[in-house]
């Protein structure tokens, strides 16, 4: 299915980015994990951070959120170098983790409604904080559990509860770290439907999941993370073709079923059109998906050739 969505990258060129990172570099140790990270993400924008595991998401997305310190490089997250963030610059963030395992004792809305306390003193007329708790239940779909334990929930419950945990403050920016592990199809669909109104909020959202699907539904552009270095950004269409990678595009014509893969679908009907319209039946375009985009990156990744790759791709978006 096609998804149509409006283009959030077009904010007013004058507005700072919400997110920027220049030179980002960590070491564990002896270990390089990030040599020189580098984006950045403009207001309301759903961006999704790719890459194979160990490649140090989790580690970029702790740096922003000001919970670790970094080796080098610039960062500013809401206009603020997130080392130095107060109580009020963190009031403005959203943070979904990996996973929620204190407070079993506590009960659901108990819980969210403690955390909501946290926002209220930053509230403004413009943007009042916290959430509701009661329509925020609804919408995570917790209302049956608000009475309950937080030990006794379910798995794919526990996540939801995480996600109003994240969104409770109302933030400008969110964090959502593997955000739908352990989701049942419904669950799935709502949490997207979610982040689209939120988006639709201007909140800008960082995501980092290895659900490629998932990656290509929700995020507006995608950035892939290998080596220790961003590889490669863009919309997924923009990555399909600087991969070089073709359509295919699909038809029936003198009562056969007939295919061609071409690097331009829409110049290719066109003509097909212009040439034989009247025979054009059943026509479909299979544009190339996220997944085999990304899988040809990791795998020039994993045959050492990142640079190669990374130095291809600049030259063919200039
Ligand atoms: N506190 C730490 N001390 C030492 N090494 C660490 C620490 N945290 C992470 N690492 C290492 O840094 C690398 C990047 O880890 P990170 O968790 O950021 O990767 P990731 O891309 O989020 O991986 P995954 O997809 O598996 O969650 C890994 O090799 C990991 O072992």
């Amino acid at each position: 299915m096609t998804v149509v969505r409006p283009d959030r990258r077009n904010a007013p060129a004058d507005e700072e980015p919400v997110l920027e990172v220049h030179g980002l570099h960590m070491r564990y140790g002896d270990k390089e994990v990030l040599r020189g990270v580098d984006f950045s993400v403009r207001r309301g924008e759903v961006v999704a951070l790719l890459g194979p595991n160990g490649a140090g998401k989790s580690t970029t997305v702790e740096i922003l959120e000001g919970f670790r310190g970094r080796s080098a490089g610039e960062v500013r997250v809401l206009g603020t170098d997130p080392a130095r963030g107060d109580e009020r610059w963190r009031s403005r963030l959203g943070i979904v983790l990996q996973s929620w395992r204190d407070h079993g004792k506590w009960r659901v809305r108990e819980l969210l409604t403690h955390f909501a306390a946290f926002y209220a003193p930053y509230s403004t007329p413009g943007h009042p904080r916290p959430r509701d708790v009661g329509e925020l239940l609804a919408t995570v779909g917790l209302t049956d559990q608000a009475d309950q334990r937080i030990a006794s929930l379910s798995g794919g419950q526990r996540r939801r509860l995480d996600i109003a945990l994240g969104v409770v403050g109302r933030p400008e920016l969110l964090f959502l770290d593997e955000p739908t592990t352990g989701f049942d199809p419904e669950a799935r669909h709502e949490f997207h439907a979610l982040v689209r109104a939120l988006a639709d909020e201007r909140c800008t959202v960082l995501l980092t999941t290895h659900d490629l699907r998932e990656a290509e539904k929700l995020a507006d552009r995608v950035l892939i993370l290998i080596g220790g270095r961003v590889i490669a950004e863009g919309t997924v269409d923009e990555l399909a073709r600087r991969t070089g990678a073709e359509a295919e595009v699909t038809w029936t014509g003198g009562g056969e079923r007939r295919s061609r893969r071409t690097a331009d679908p829409t110049a290719f009907v066109q003509r097909l059109f212009a040439e034989d319209g009247a025979d054009v039946h059943d026509l479909r375009i299979r544009r190339v998906g996220l997944e085999e985009v990304y899988l040809a990156m990791v795998r020039d990744a994993e045959a050492g050739r990142v640079e190669e790759a990374s130095r291809r791709l600049a030259e063919v978006a200039r």
